[in-house]
């Protein structure tokens, strides 16, 4: 056991993406187990590994973890990124739970029948302009400092880069509107731990493609 967090998931980004930002941003480095075959999966619930049967699965300490949400609370808690008191621990679930409703339209839209494809992409950027990006903004705005609670970085500053990056990647220009959002990317693209998940060769996963969709299908195919 080198004693690394060892990750189990598909080749991709998903549920785990996340969790490969907080580890990295932290400056931890994990190792990571990828699901290719539905005998893989089969076998791990065979072996009573998947609490729910689902992935993401992050052994750490000693535990293997599932729920991606119980699995990013235990990363921040324990790397010092989830606030100094309950307040801005509630403040960074806020933060973090809005960000996780816009990602998981992200999340899901590779997988929308073609038909709808269009209609979906509008949803992310109406939703990206409109409800969240907004909030962030004016945190920003009304506080300005360099991170969005207490003035240290915590796992809110996290998960929104990697919201920002990520909604780039379908609407290029959605932050022309905001321009502390465009400040506080370069700021968090800067920082020495994110800069280098940035940088090719990292462990950071590229945008979903058909590959990996059906790797997704074919192992949970019924
Ligand atoms: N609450 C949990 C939920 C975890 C969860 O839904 N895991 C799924 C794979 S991720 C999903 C695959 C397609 O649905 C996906 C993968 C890629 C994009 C979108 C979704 C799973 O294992 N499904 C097997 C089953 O449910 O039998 C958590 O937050 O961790």
């Amino acid at each position: 056991m080198s004693g690394k967090p060892r990750l189990t998931y598909f080749n991709g980004r998903g549920r785990m993406e996340p969790v490969r930002w907080l580890l990295a941003a932290a400056g931890v480095e994990f190792e990571e187990i990828f699901l290719e075959t539905k005998e893989q999966y089969e076998k791990l619930i065979k072996d009573g590994v998947l609490m729910f049967q689902q992935v993401p699965l992050v052994e750490m300490d000693g535990m293997k973890m599932v729920q991606t949400r119980a699995i990013l609370s235990y990363i921040a808690g324990k790397y010092n990124l989830y606030g100094k008191d309950l307040k801005e621990r509630a403040l960074i679930d806020m933060y973090v739970e809005g960000i996780t409703d816009l990602m998981q339209m992200i999340l899901m839209f590779p997988f929308s029948p073609p038909e709808a494809k269009e209609k979906n992409l509008d949803s992310i950027k109406e939703r990206a302009t409109n409800r969240y990006f907004p909030v962030f903004e004016k945190v920003l705005k009304q506080h300005g400092q360099d991170f969005l609670v207490g003035n240290k970085f915590s796992w809110a500053d996290v998960q929104l880069i990697e919201a920002i990056l990520a909604v780039e990647e379908k609407i290029p220009a959605v932050l022309s509107g905001f321009p502390q959002l465009q400040a506080f990317k370069i700021r968090m693209s800067n920082m020495p731990t994110i800069k280098k998940f940035l940088q090719p060769g990292s462990p950071r996963k590229p945008p979903p493609d058909e590959r990996y969709i059906e790797t997704v299908l074919k192992i949970f195919k019924k």
